[in-house]
């Protein structure tokens, strides 16, 4: 990626120290994910799964009878044990993914958000109008808000002691602001897509700022141990393939451009970053994200309504592909299981490229540990390359 803008670097308690932090951990000894996220066709795929630590393991839904869920996020000994959970558990797993949840950037914004039991995230006070953007904090400092990612992430670097890949993340800017204007989840989107008719420019300048606390969160995690990034945009489907285009993505590709920049700067060696953008599956938005070097994303995450073969095509071999087994496949039995990875891995290999082996969506919560597992034996199974 040519990198011509200079951004303010954010005031990270490790920006003068991160090689020093870098070497205090232990060498990697599996290291299948980062190549096949520099486009290596690989041995085998590398294997892992969105929303592995959580509530399908028994051992997580112990640590939340007695801590709210974002009591787990920002204790970092807590976060740390949590992420550390499926790797422990699942050998074959090649990444780990740090416990954490997108909706600490809305915290760090000002905003309240719980998490309800039954019903999932809530936002009390969402955005209703533009003039709600004032209430927002004018200029996050991602150390003093979200400083306790920072330490969960080295603290778990330590704990992996090299196993596997550690993946640092954030939700993506329209994601985001869909949760902060409609007050939680939602199932129309009536009022987060109402922004974009009704408020075009404030709706972008909201994106904007949302990126800019992303982007910062991103390097603070990079720099105290994070080997690879994903951006989370869990709701880009909701989108028009025009409004993906106009809203979404700017709002994303400023999170990676911004993100590769200051490690620049700072003479960082950078990392692989990620897009799942979920849904987003019209050709011309294939396209649009088909080159990482204008993008600042190597890698595209798929869910599964769609062929690898067809996004292949579509987008060359420039970027990386991850993905894309539909999560219900762990609801098919052993057999069901491993007739759809055989079948499905056969694409994939087909497809060629880079290829990181997970669900197009989070694990979900009925699954059984010992299914997921026997996923995992199946991916290393039937991704062989010959
Ligand atoms: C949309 C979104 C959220 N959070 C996230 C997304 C993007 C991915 C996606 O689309 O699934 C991302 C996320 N959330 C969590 C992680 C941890 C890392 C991982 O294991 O992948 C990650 C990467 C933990 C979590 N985040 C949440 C839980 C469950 C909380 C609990 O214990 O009650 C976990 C383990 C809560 C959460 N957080 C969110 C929702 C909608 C919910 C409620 C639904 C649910 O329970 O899955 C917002």
């Amino acid at each position: 990626m040519t990198i011509t803008e200079k951004y303010d670097v954010p005031q990270v308690k490790n920006l003068g120290k991160w090689q020093e932090v870098e070497k205090s951990f232990p060498p990697l000894k599996n290291d299948l994910l980062l190549r096949a996220a520099k486009g290596e066709e690989t041995e085998r795929a590398p294997v892992w799964v969105m929303r592995q630590a959580g509530r399908y393991l028994p051992e997580f839904l112990e640590v939340r009878k007695s801590h709210s869920f974002f009591e787990c996020c920002q204790t970092p000994s807590i976060a740390s044990a949590l992420t550390l959970q499926p790797i422990d558990r699942y050998p074959r797993l090649d990444a780990s993914i740090i416990f954490c949840d997108i909706l600490v950037v809305p915290q760090a914004l000002g905003m309240e958000v719980l998490m309800e039991p039954s019903k999932g995230p809530v936002l009390p006070q969402p955005l209703v109008t533009p003039e709600d953007i004032n209430r927002l904090n004018p200029k996050v400092n991602v150390e003093k808000e979200l400083g306790y990612l920072f330490e969960a992430i080295t603290l778990t670097r330590k704990g992996l002691a090299g196993r596997v890949p550690l993946i640092g993340f954030c939700g993506a800017p329209w994601t985001l602001m869909a949760y902060m204007c409609e007050g939680g989840g939602s199932k129309t989107f009536e009022k987060s897509k109402s922004w974009l008719y009704e408020y075009p420019e404030e709706s972008k300048r909201l994106l904007r700022i949302v990126a800019d606390v992303c982007a910062d969160l991103l390097v603070g995690q990079v720099l105290a141990g994070a080997q690879m990034l994903q951006v989370f945009d869990s709701w880009a489907g909701e989108l028009t393939p025009y409004q993906y285009r106009e809203f979404a993505y700017p709002a994303s590709i400023h999170i990676s451009h911004k993100v590769k920049s200051i490690l620049k700067q700072i003479g960082h060696p950078g990392v692989a970053i990620t897009l799942f953008a979920k849904g987003a599956n019209a050709p011309s938005t294939f396209k649009l994200l088909s080159d990482p070097t204008v993008t600042g994303y190597d890698t595209l995450g798929l869910d599964w309504t769609v062929d690898p073969l067809e996004v292949r095509e579509l987008v060359g071999r420039q970027v990386n592909l991850q993905g894309n087994f539909d999560p219900t496949v762990l609801y098919g039995g052993k057999d069901g299981i491993e007739k759809e990875v055989e079948r499905l891995s056969t694409v994939w290999k087909k497809a060629g490229g880079g290829w990181i082996a997970n669900l197009g969506h989070g694990i979900t919560p009925n699954v059984k540990p010992e299914d997921m597992g026997w996923f995992l034996e199946c991916v290393h199974k039937y991704s062989k390359r010959s």
